[in-house]
Parts: C-alpha cells; sequence; structure tokens
C-alpha cells in the first residue's frame, strides 16, 4: 500500500483518449494530457461540459485505458493502484446498497478484501466517526438525508485507507446549504487523512474554497489550458469565503473559464 516516497500522487505523460462515435467517426476526448499532483494536494478539474474531465479522473482510477500515453499512481501503473486498493472512488450518487445497514456499507470494500470481520468492524467504525456519523451505523441508507447519504460515501471510499480519493461532481445532487456543509466537512477530512484529492467539479466557487490547485480544461478535444495554484491560507475556513482574496481567485478562474468558452464554436 505504501508509494515510493518522493514519487508524485499521480502523474499522466503526454496522453491521448480516442473514442469510436456512430457513423464511424471518433471523439478525441483527450488530447496531450501531462499533469502531474503532488502528494496530499487537492486539485479540481474545472472546465465545460464534455471538455474530458470525468475521462480523465476514470483514466486515473483504471476505469478506462487511455489510447496511448502513461499513468502513474504512487509510482505504480494505475491498474496496480488499483488492484492494491490504492484509491477511493465517489461519484455524484452515492451508491449504496439499501440493504445493507450504513456500517455494513462502510464495511463492504474491506469485506471484498477479505479483512477479518473483527478489523473491518473497528475500521468502518473509525470511517463513520470521521464523516462524524457514527450514531446512525445501524440505519439503512433510505433513512438518511442525501449529505448524509454522500457522507456514508466519503466513509466506504476511505474504508481502505487509500493514498487518493478520486470524486466526481460529488456534492452536485445535494441542495446548496447542504453542499456548501459538506464543503468544509471534506477540508477538514482532507486535512485529518492527508489523502490526495482529485475532484471534478461544474462550480468556480467551490472549486477556489476546497483547491490547492485548479486545472482549467478546454473540449473538442480535451486539453489543459491552465492551471491555477490557489494560495488562499490553510486551514480554510467559512470566513475565507468572504475575504477579498477568494474573490480575486474567484475571478481569476473565471476569466481563464471565460477564455475557454470564446474559444469555442457558437
Ligand atoms: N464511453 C464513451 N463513449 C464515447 N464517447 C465518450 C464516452 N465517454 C465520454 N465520451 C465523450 O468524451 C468527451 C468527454 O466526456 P466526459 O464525460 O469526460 O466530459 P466531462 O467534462 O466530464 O463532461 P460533463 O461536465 O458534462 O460531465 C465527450 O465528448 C463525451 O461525449
Amino acid at each position: 500500500m505504501t508509494a515510493t516516497d518522493d514519487a508524485p500522487a499521480i502523474s499522466l505523460t503526454d496522453v491521448h483518449k480516442v473514442f469510436p462515435a456512430s457513423g464511424g467517426q471518433s471523439v478525441a476526448a483527450l488530447e496531450r494530457i501531462g499533469l502531474d499532483v503532488r502528494p496530499g494536494a487537492f486539485v479540481s478539474l474545472l472546465g465545460p461540459s464534455g471538455c474530458g474531465k470525468s475521462t480523465l479522473l476514470r483514466i486515473i482510477a483504471d476505469l478506462t485505458a487511455p489510447t496511448t500515453g502513461t499513468v502513474t499512481v504512487g509510482g505504480r501503473s494505475a491498474r496496480e493502484a488499483r488492484l492494491a486498493r490504492d484509491y477511493g472512488l465517489v461519484f455524484q450518487q452515492a451508491g449504496l446498497l439499501d440493504w445493507r445497514t450504513v456500517r455494513r456499507n462502510v464495511e463492504l470494500p474491506l469485506q471484498v478484501g477479505g479483512v477479518s470481520r473483527a478489523e473491518r468492524r473497528a475500521q468502518a467504525e473509525a470511517m463513520l466517526d470521521l464523516v462524524r456519523l457514527g450514531d446512525v451505523a445501524d440505519r439503512f441508507p433510505w433513512q438518511l438525508s442525501g449529505g448524509m447519504q454522500q457522507r456514508v460515501a466519503i466513509a466506504r471510499a476511505l474504508a481502505c485507507r487509500p493514498q487518493l480519493l478520486l470524486m466526481d461532481e460529488p456534492l452536485g445532487a445535494l441542495d446548496e446549504m447542504t453542499r456548501e456543509y459538506l464543503q468544509g466537512e471534506l477540508l477538514r477530512i482532507w486535512r485529518d487523512t492527508g489523502t490526495t484529492v482529485v475532484f471534478v467539479t461544474h462550480s468556480v466557487s467551490e472549486a477556489v474554497f476546497l483547491s490547492t490547485d485548479i486545472v482549467i480544461m478546454s473540449p473538442r478535444p480535451g486539453r489543459i489550458t491552465r492551471r491555477i495554484e490557489v494560495g488562499l491560507p490553510q486551514p480554510r475556513t467559512v470566513e475565507d469565503r468572504t475575504s477579498p482574496a477568494y474573490f480575486e481567485t474567484v475571478t481569476e478562474v473565471r476569466k481563464a473559464l471565460h477564455a475557454v468558452m470564446a474559444e469555442e464554436p457558437a
């Protein structure tokens, strides 16, 4: 489970992804992607619909193979990292099993990995405490709010103590208040665990509040056009959302996105 000490958490070199499309055509979903992510970073992928954010995340997770190019996760191939359960995944929908209690949902990846009953119970409880849901461990997912379900999904993704957390619009389906609350919670969990995070979002304000780095992408073909380091102080708090530095960064990111949109054919 240990990565090579000074290896980047993720490294992509000259990654291309072409999907077949109807009528014998093809879609260049990603072109010439080069990206290094340092351990402990919180990197957001931001860009208009269809620029390849999810495809990039899926390639890092080894759920999709790149057409060409190389991907390493913690110094090993994406496949080796997947087999070593070196990352956790969270999607927009929590995807919990309704017939299993919250605790047994969090235990599932440990059970699949052959971890003993006592150990997986202890680990699930630690993760539920981390997301502050220890008191609902014996309930079923359908008895929880959408925000609580997403917190269970985060606990499940962290159950194997991965070095990397890959999140595809994990807060996208939640109402604004719950979303803001969970952004704060996510920052706390990121600090407590030291996990590297790659986070797909459409929200500029969310990306600025959460990230150490924002990667801006453009579509057709999907490319990285800019990387913006977010210099806001850590640890961030709700008050940071009203600071001049926060608004300056939001404006900078918005301008970078507008530049991408301006290149789009009408
Ligand atoms: N399995 C697939 N087969 C064919 N084309 C695909 C497939 N998956 C993605 N694509 C195409 O690749 C491009 C990038 O898609 P992707 O879902 O990665 O973009 P995205 O930036 O995540 O979009 P959104 O913000 O709308 O979720 C799009 O043109 C999409 O239609």
